[in-house]
């Protein structure tokens, strides 16, 4: 026996297939099937049922040819010509509208789907940690959002309404010719192992195009996102060239890989011709021997070859769907592996006791960060070994220079990032006990990044809260200096901000910011740089506001500026990855060279 068809060869071909069937496809479609089919099953199975119709018909009509030829032709029967037209005319009446049904439900299931799918990787993306953000662009996001969930689509399109009815007719068409002769199907058949090879061949080849075809997807939405977003620096910086080789590069990347894999989907399509020829050459060659030794009929032959024929159609389909699903289970893979790649963050249950500012919570800081070690990439720390405290309705300012970690705190506070080491507390609790929505109600931030949702002024501030009234928005407004600019705008509040903010200026979306924050009225306040784009008379009504504020609340101000932070009752030096110094004003100025320097560069003017 030759090596290649020993015991191990088929040993180890049997072992990597099953491997393969195991890794790939089949265990993605199976899965898509477990987590879908129980809330379709119903439907699938009226699915069934008009594939079944259709796929019947199909080969009942090469059945008929059978009694056309042998009756009608042959033995010239008049009476049963019009019954049997009539017959074809209902198989294709009944072929024609199961077909319109299945594929009307079919694509229900499919829309539903990606609709379920859309809804998930949503509901997964709110919930990560916010590490996740920082390793997965919204580019690459928004690929997984469009391309990946319409891939489930593709995938029941295309194992549902062709597949299946593909499968079933062929089942049936071979069951005619199997019934009207057996041998023949054989002979006819012993060429199919070649298409199984090419194809298989094919679906390799396709894997890496497809995954390049989904990459230049997430660049195309990146370049689209950057020209948006970045219009004034392209057009300041004559970037537009640039901009437009590159998204030419990318377009024409995706147009090259879609070009070969189109060459490659439509690869089964000669194969299949070709290979279909060969079986019915030989099916011709087989019969016409027979035919000639007077022991076969026509109308047999004719109903083989008829069932044959009309074979090719759902045997190219097939073959090609093989081919074409390996694209579309590319794009569900990536949908599942951001799916099952979980890193939620975690959230304790402890609610905040309430009213927070009350008599009974007064012994404890208000806030406090106690021998705080953090580092973002393990490698490069931050703070090490920070301590400090904040008393209820204190105002402590941070200053320090750039990068020093001030931000950083305040998203400690946040729990958007956990500390290495020690804890930071609100009120005397372990934030890491904090159900995240008590701590972060308890807590008003304004940002440095002054983000602006999508809609109207009012959406903006209210931020979907129906119980805002419409005084409490003025009465921010006027707090910032943005009423009367907004009143005079003819839809006033109802005026839409434009996409990402760039109908308003930068002073604009800060003091909108800081509204925000004031409306939600909370005991804590976090006010990172929030009057670094302001004007003077802005300057002093936010720090007006934030005067009257610390009367009530704890203030947390980091800022550059030291006309803002001047009037803190506090002010803390983060400096080193630890609180280098702290003091009022006066005591920091005489006493240490930091802070005495940058008093000397902001006051020298
Ligand atoms: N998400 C992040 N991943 C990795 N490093 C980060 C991240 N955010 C901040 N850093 C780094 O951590 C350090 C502290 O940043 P942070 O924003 O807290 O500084 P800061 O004192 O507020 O600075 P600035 O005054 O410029 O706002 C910086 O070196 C910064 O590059």
């Amino acid at each position: 026996m030759p090596r290649l068809l020993g015991k191990e060869w088929w040993a180890a071909r049997i072992a990597n297939w099953l491997e393969q069937i195991r890794q790939g496809d089949v265990e993605l479609f199976l899965q898509i099937f477990r987590e879908y089919f129980h809330r379709f099953w119903r439907r699938y199975i009226v699915i069934f049922i008009l594939i079944g119709i259709a796929s019947g018909a199909t080969a009942v009509t090469a059945w008929l040819v059978k009694d056309i030829v042998n009756s009608v032709f042959v033995d010239r029967n008049a009476d049963l010509l019009i019954p049997l037209v009539v017959m074809v005319l209902a198989i294709f009446l009944a072929k024609g509208l199961s077909t319109y049904f299945q594929t009307v439900l079919s694509q229900r299931i499919s829309n539903a789907m990606v609709a379920d799918i859309q809804k998930r990787l949503m509901n997964h993306v709110l919930t990560q940690r916010l590490d996740f953000f920082s390793q997965n662009g919204s580019d690459e996001l928004l690929m997984r959002f469009n391309q990946g969930a319409q891939a489930f689509n593709q995938i029941l399109n295309l194992v549902l309404v062709n597949g299946l009815r593909d499968v079933m007719t062929l089942a049936a068409l071979v069951a005619v010719m199997v019934i009207q002769d057996p041998v023949l199907t054989l002979v006819s058949f012993t060429v199919a192992p070649v298409v199984f090879y090419g194809v298989s061949v094919l679906v390799k080849k396709l894997k890496d195009l497809s995954r390049e075809e989904l990459a230049g997807f997430s660049d195309l939405n990146r370049l689209v996102r950057e020209t948006v977003q970045g219009i004034p620096v392209i057009k300041a910086y004559n970037l537009e060239r640039a901009q437009r080789d590159d998204s030419q590069e990318v377009i024409e990347r995706i147009q090259d890989r879609r070009d070969r894999m189109a060459a490659l989907q439509a690869a089964p399509i000669p194969l299949l011709d070709t290979v279909g020829g060969i079986a019915v050459s030989l099916a011709i060659l087989y019969a016409g021997f027979r035919m000639i030794s007077g022991a076969y009929d026509a109308g047999t032959f004719m109903s083989f070859l008829t069932a044959l024929l009309l074979a090719a159609d759902p045997a190219r389909r097939l073959s090609q769907m093989r081919v074409k699903l390996r694209r579309s289970f590319m794009g569900v893979q990536m949908v599942f592996d951001l799916l099952n790649n979980d890193d939620s963050e975690p959230s304790g249950t402890r609610e905040l006791p309430g009213p927070v500012m009350g008599e009974g919570q007064a012994t404890a800081p208000a806030i406090a960060f106690r021998g705080i070690e953090f580092s973002y990439d393990k490698e490069k720390p931050i703070l090490t070994g920070l301590d400090l405290e904040i008393a209820p309705g204190e105002m402590v300012a941070l200053v320090g220079p750039s990068g020093a970690g001030k931000s950083t705190l305040f998203k400690l506070l946040l729990k958007f990032h956990a500390p290495d080491a020690g804890r930071v507390e609100l009120f005397g609790n372990d934030v890491a006990e904090l159900d995240n929505a008590a701590l972060r109600g308890a807590i008003s931030f304004v940002g440095q990044s002054n983000f602006i949702f999508a809609g109207s002024i009012r959406d903006n501030l209210s931020l979907r809260n129906a119980t805002v009234s419409q005084d409490q928005i003025e009465a921010a407004c006027r707090a910032v200096g943005l009423h009367d600019d907004i009143a005079a705008l003819p839809k006033g509040y109802d005026t839409d901000v434009g996409e990402l903010g760039t109908m308003i200026s930068g002073g604009q979306a800060q003091r909108l910011n800081m509204a925000r924050a004031i409306i939600k009225d909370a005991p804590i306040l976090l006010l990172d740089e929030v009057t670094s784009a302001l004007d003077a008379e802005n300057e002093q009504l936010i720090k007006d506001y934030i005067r009257a504020q610390a009367q009530h609340k704890t203030v947390l101000v980091i800022a550059h500026r030291l006309s803002t932070v001047k009037e803190a009752d506090r002010i803390a030096l983060v400096q080193d990855g630890r609180i280098a110094a702290q003091g009022r004003h006066d005591e920091l100025a005489a006493t240490n060279s930091y802070y005495e320097k940058i008093v000397a560069l902001q006051f020298a003017a």
